[in-house]
This record gives structure tokens, sequence and C-alpha cells, in this order.
């Protein structure tokens, strides 16, 4: 029999969409180069999607069809599970279990499955002795798993933040380009294979804050507490604040926090202004970054493409690789088992504020909203009110330092005035 760190890595691969079908790409344009560097050929042996008739522009003829993802998961030709239909629950749950239960690899690209069931699946992957990947799932091709998890393994991470989701990066960065409608932004996000098949995890935030969860716990040593993440997502972003943000020298970001504090985890994703002259703040269309801070290295900064065929393929490709390699890593870090539960922490620092609020346009309302921050101890630094809306005023204030509680009431008793038009919004400004 031949030696079976030799054979080739017998791949069945679950889900052909944006980037299933890109790593069957990658498989043969690149299986020369694979084999060389693995120590032996990747192989297809299977697939399985909804649709076994659809054209997705590659040739899947040498590969068996199955229709339902845990046969193939359990399939005895199959050494590695590639998940890459999505979904929380379902199949894609269902087929991890079921591959990892058959004493087989798993590499997968869903954050989703990962930031609810990440803790149980990587239990029982180390205690099958296989291997549970999922660079793909966090910031596509960059390799921010790898860095974390072994290049900086020997840090004691103080900071993780960052841009996680490519969708809202390009959604944000066109309109401000452009000045295009929101919705068409989105529209065209979603054709380039970028969004979510439930568009509203990637503007609602939720996407990046799976991703965010999954950094935590390998940054920190705890387990995967997604919901403790706040999320806050781009929806109630409008050009204006596009603007006005760049008007003042920032660039509106959906930014991901994670930070161990002394009274335990903070996570938080929300949109911020950044200063545009930041590396965070340079950052256009699908590129995402990941700052990780860590006590010897100081600094890292790690940016690329977070979404799209090729990247998330990439990301693929580099799991498998590893696996033929006969690498198996802990998936967050450490043995699962060693994975503390996370305290979450009350909240974090103070920051300077961006409020947007539409104010009735008469004499002093302003004056009222500046006696509401005032009660609160929030003292203004900047006020503009930029033309008319309607019956409304649209004015920008920006705070000096102020912690979340205290901007929070005193927005809920903005939005009560009689004053106040519509929600006031606000918006964090990052120093970084
Ligand atoms: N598109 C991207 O840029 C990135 C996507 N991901 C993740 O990769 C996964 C796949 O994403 P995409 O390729 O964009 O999705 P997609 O919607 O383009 O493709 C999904 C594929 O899975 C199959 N599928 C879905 N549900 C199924 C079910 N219940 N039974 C059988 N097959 C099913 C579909 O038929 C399709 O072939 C998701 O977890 C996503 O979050 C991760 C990083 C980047
Ligand atoms: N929908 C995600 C895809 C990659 O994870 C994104 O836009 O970043
Ligand atoms: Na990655």
């Amino acid at each position: 029999m031949s030696d079976p760190a030799k054979r080739p890595l017998r791949i069945g691969l679950a889900g052909l969409g944006t980037v299933g079908a890109g790593v069957v790409k990658m498989v043969q344009t690149h299986a020369e180069l694979i084999a060389a560097r693995a120590g032996r050929p990747l192989s297809i042996v299977a697939v399985s999607a909804r649709s076994r008739a659809k054209d997705r522009g590659v040739d899947l003829s040498a590969y068996a069809w199955e229709d339902d993802a845990v046969a193939l998961a359990r399939r005895a030709d199959v050494d590695v599970f590639v998940e890459v239909m999505g979904g929380e629950n379902g199949p894609a749950k269902a087929g991890t279990q079921a591959a990892i239960a058959a004493g087989k690899h798993v590499v997968t690209a869903n954050k989703a499955l990962l930031a609810r069931h990440g803790q149980a699946l990587a239990e029982a992957a180390e205690a099958a002795g296989v291997a549970l990947r999922y660079e793909a799932a966090v910031a596509g091709g960059i390799p921010v798993i790898k860095a974390l998890g072994e290049g900086l393994a020997g840090n004691g991470i103080t900071r993780v933040m960052g841009v996680m989701n490519g969708t809202c990066n390009y959604i944000l960065t066109e309109m401000e380009k452009t000045g295009a409608d929101y919705a068409d932004v989105l529209a065209d996000a979603q054709r380039l294979g970028y969004a979510e098949a439930d568009p509203s995890f990637d503007v609602g935030g939720i996407d990046a804050a799976h991703k965010l969860a999954l950094l935590s716990a390998l940054a920190f040593g705890t387990k995967v507490d997604f919901d403790g993440v706040a999320i806050e997502g781009i929806e109630r972003i409008t050009l204006p604040d596009i603007e006005q943000a760049a008007d003042m020298g920032y660039r509106i970001k959906l930014l991901g926090v994670a930070r161990m504090n002394a009274d335990g985890l903070e996570q938080r994703m929300q949109p911020c202004l950044v200063p545009l002259s930041s590396p965070v703040g340079q950052l256009d269309g699908v590129t995402n970054a990941v700052v990780i801070e860590g006590d010897f290295i100081k600094g890292v900064t790690l940016q690329g493409p977070g979404a799209g065929e090729g990247p998330t393929a990439s990301a693929i490709l580099g799991d498998l690789i590893d696996i033929a390699r006969g690498l198996n890593v802990p998936a967050f870090g450490q043995p699962a088992a060693s994975l503390k539960p996370a305290a979450r922490s009350s909240g974090g620092t103070a920051a300077a504020w961006y409020i947007r609020i539409l104010l009735r346009d008469a004499p002093g309302m302003l004056a009222r909203v500046a006696t509401v921050l005032g009660g609160h101890e929030i003292s203004i630094n900047m006020m503009r009110q930029y033309g008319h809306e309607g019956p409304g005023a649209p004015v920008v204030i920006v705070t000096h330092p102020a912690d979340t509680a205290r901007m929070q009431s005193a927005l809920t008793e903005i939005d009560g005035l009689e004053v106040s038009l519509a929600a006031p919004v606000a918006l964090r400004i990052e120093t970084l």
C-alpha cells in the first residue's frame, strides 16, 4: 500500500458558488505548483451544490456528484471536507460534524458557522485528531488566522482591530467616489460576489462581527463569544455623513475592535470616523486590514482583498496545503478545552464623537441640544449646520471625548426633544 502521506490529498467540495468555483479554478490552474509545495497532489474527488445543472464556468466532469453534502462528507474516498456553502446550521453544520466524526479534516470559509459552533466543532476536531481550518472565513485572502495563531503565537496580544467586511468598505468608498446610491452600490457588491447570501449580514455588521469574534478567541485564548460583540451596521450612514466626515479630514469605516480590558473582553463592530491619512482611512473598495498589537511585536498591519473568488480560494488553498503537509494546529491557537469563557467588559475607552441631528429650523434649537449634551457632561468641540432638509436643518456636532454610556443617554434625550425631527446618529472618532 502506498504511503498515505505521499498519495493525493482527496477533497470533497461542498458548495460551488463564488468560493467553490474559485477553489476548482485554483486547484486546476496550479496543480503542479501546489503538488510541489504540498509534497503531494491535491485532488478534488467529489462535489455537491444545490443545482447539478447550473453552468459555473468550470469543468466539473472529472468529479463525482453528491446531492447531499453530508453524504459527501462521509465518502470513504474523501480526506478533507471543504465547506463553502454557508449558513450557521443546515448542511454546513451537519456536513462539518459528519466529516469530523468520520475522521476527515475540514476547511471552511464559514464564519457564521464558527462564530456559533466554533467551540464545539474545535473540541470535536481535536478529539478526532483532525484539522479544522478557516483562513478564508476571516478577512478573505489576508492570512490573518495564520498570522495570529502561528506567526505571532509568542506574543501577549493587547488589541486586534480592523476593517473586516469587504462589502461595507466597497459601499462606503464607492458612495464617496461616485456619489452613487447605497442600494445600487450594494447591488454591485452582490454582482461581484462579495456579499453574503443575505446581504443584511454585511451591512448590518453581523458578518464582520462573526469574524471579530473568531479573532478574539485566537488573540485572547477565550471561547468564541459572538453574542458579546456590540454590533452596529452601516445602514444609517448617508452620503452627507461621508462627505461631512471627509470635510473634517476623516473617512467612515466599519471598524472592529477587540481588546482585553481590566474587567473583561471588549468587542465592538461599528461605523467609526478614522483619520483620512491613517492606513485604515486609506482603504478602498473590497480591501480589508487587520491591525494586531502584541507586547513583543508592537504592531503588525495586514492588508489585502477581503472578499471575492480569487482571494477566498487562495485562503482555502493555503489551508489545504498545510493539511497536505501534515500540519495540524489547534483551531483557536490552543487546545479548545483550555479556552476560557470571556468575561464581557462593561465599556470601552472614551472617544470623541461625530453626531448628526436633524433639528426643526427655528431660533434657539441648537442651544437646546447643547444644553442636553452639557447636562451629560459632554463638551462640544465643533458645531456646523449644513443647509436645509425640508423643514429641518441638518446639524453636525463633534464632541470632546465621552464614554459610550454617557453618549447613549444624551442621544436618547436629544431624540426625545420635540425639536429633533429624526433619530440622531453618533459615530465614534477613532484616532487609531
Ligand atoms: N463570497 C466571498 O467573498 C466570501 C464568502 N465566504 C463564505 O464562503 C461561503 C460561501 O460563500 P459564496 O461562495 O459567496 O456563496 P454562494 O452563494 O456564491 O455559493 C454557495 C454555494 O453553496 C451551495 N449551497 C448553499 N446552500 C446549500 C445547501 N443547503 N445545500 C447544498 N448546497 C448549498 C449553493 O448551491 C452554491 O453552490 C459562505 O460561508 C461565505 O460566508 C467567505 C469569505 C469570502
Ligand atoms: N461578505 C463578506 C465576504 C467575505 O467574508 C465580505 O463582504 O467581506
Ligand atoms: Na483570511
